[in-house]
């Protein structure tokens, strides 16, 4: 019997993990952990990576007829009964090295920088717009990964094309922008905005691009409830919106400006927050979290 101690870590993230299984293949691991305000808060919510797996293996499935993936399987005898529902067996890839963000709606950094230059990563956007507005057409705005601790930098397709060469940086903003839109139309429908989403790639032995790394989950996207959106204020993130006001409320007692670590979440926030995530899985997916896996 396989246990997670045999496979070496070849990665560490704030909620998640990466294990060498052999050669070519390694083990994808999401945690219950969550972050709120750049902080991994002590209290993790039951059931979080599992949620967060079994929703990146719907969006390889629905997304493999568009581009290849990493996913090798998700219940294979190499994944340790202790993280079966949360890991996944992928493939080895010579992995890109930029976020490659696609976004439907200006909020976060890019409505920083819209503010400041009219512009999100060299794209020139008309004026008039605001927090939450939704874009003409979705934009690539890709960054380079920051160190740990720091935000992600926003670049321009010019300095990815310098990065990666100009035939990945097509590729790699076409296929962003078409995994966004197929993925963004199927949200929609279930009653979710994709506001904004980061994929990785990789390239295969063969040369082919590849999407890696976790897909579409509420850590890699911005997912608001379509209901009630209304562009000129900040939308209800669909997942950590009770986590966040909470930790923002008089009862958490905390700073968010401060130096101090958030403090431990009260049960009906975890248990709320929980719920919140299987209740994304299954508006998504259409499936029952109870058939995970
Ligand atoms: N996915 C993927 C992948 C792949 N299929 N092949 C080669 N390398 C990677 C790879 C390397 N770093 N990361 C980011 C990452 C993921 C998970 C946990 C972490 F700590 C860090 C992804």
């Amino acid at each position: 019997m396989t246990v997670l101690a045999d496979y070496p870590q070849v990665a560490a993230g704030k909620v998640r993990e990466l294990y060498a299984v052999d050669d070519d293949l390694l083990l994808f691991v999401a945690s219950d952990r969550i972050s709120a305000y750049d902080h991994v808060l002590a209290t993790p919510i039951p059931d979080k990576g599992r949620v967060l797996t079994a929703m990146s293996v719907f969006w390889f499935e629905l997304l493999a007829d568009e581009i290849g993936t990493h996913l090798v399987s998700a219940d294979d005898p190499r994944i340790p009964d202790e993280v079966r529902g949360r890991a996944l067996l992928v493939r080895k890839l010579r992995m890109l090295p930029v976020e490659a963000v696609a976004r439907g709606y200006l909020t976060g950094s890019g409505l920083i920088d819209y503010d400041r230059t009219g512009e999100v990563c060299g794209v020139a956007l008309p004026p008039g717009l605001f927090e939450s507005s939704k874009l003409p057409e979705p934009i690539f705005t890709p960054a380079t990964k920051a160190a740990i601790g720091e935000h992600d930098e926003n670049v321009t397709y010019d300095e990815v094309a310098a990065l990666l060469g100009e035939e990945d940086a097509s590729r790699v903003r076409a296929a962003t922008l078409k995994i966004y839109l197929r993925a963004a139309e199927h949200a929609e429908s279930r009653g979710l905005i994709l506001a904004d989403t980061k994929f990785e790639f990789g390239v295969d032995a063969a040369g082919e691009l590849v999407l890696a790394d976790e897909v579409l989950t509420p850590d890699s996207s911005r997912f608001w409830p379509l209901e009630g959106y209304e562009p000129g204020r900040p939308q209800p993130s669909f997942d950590k919106q009770f986590v966040r006001n909470w930790l923002l409320s008089p009862e958490a007692g905390w700073d968010r400006h401060g130096e101090l670590a958030p403090p431990a979440l009260p049960d009906h926030v975890v248990e709320a927050t929980r719920l919140r995530y299987i209740e994304a899985y299954e508006r998504i997916t259409g499936r029952a979290f109870a058939d995970w896996p």
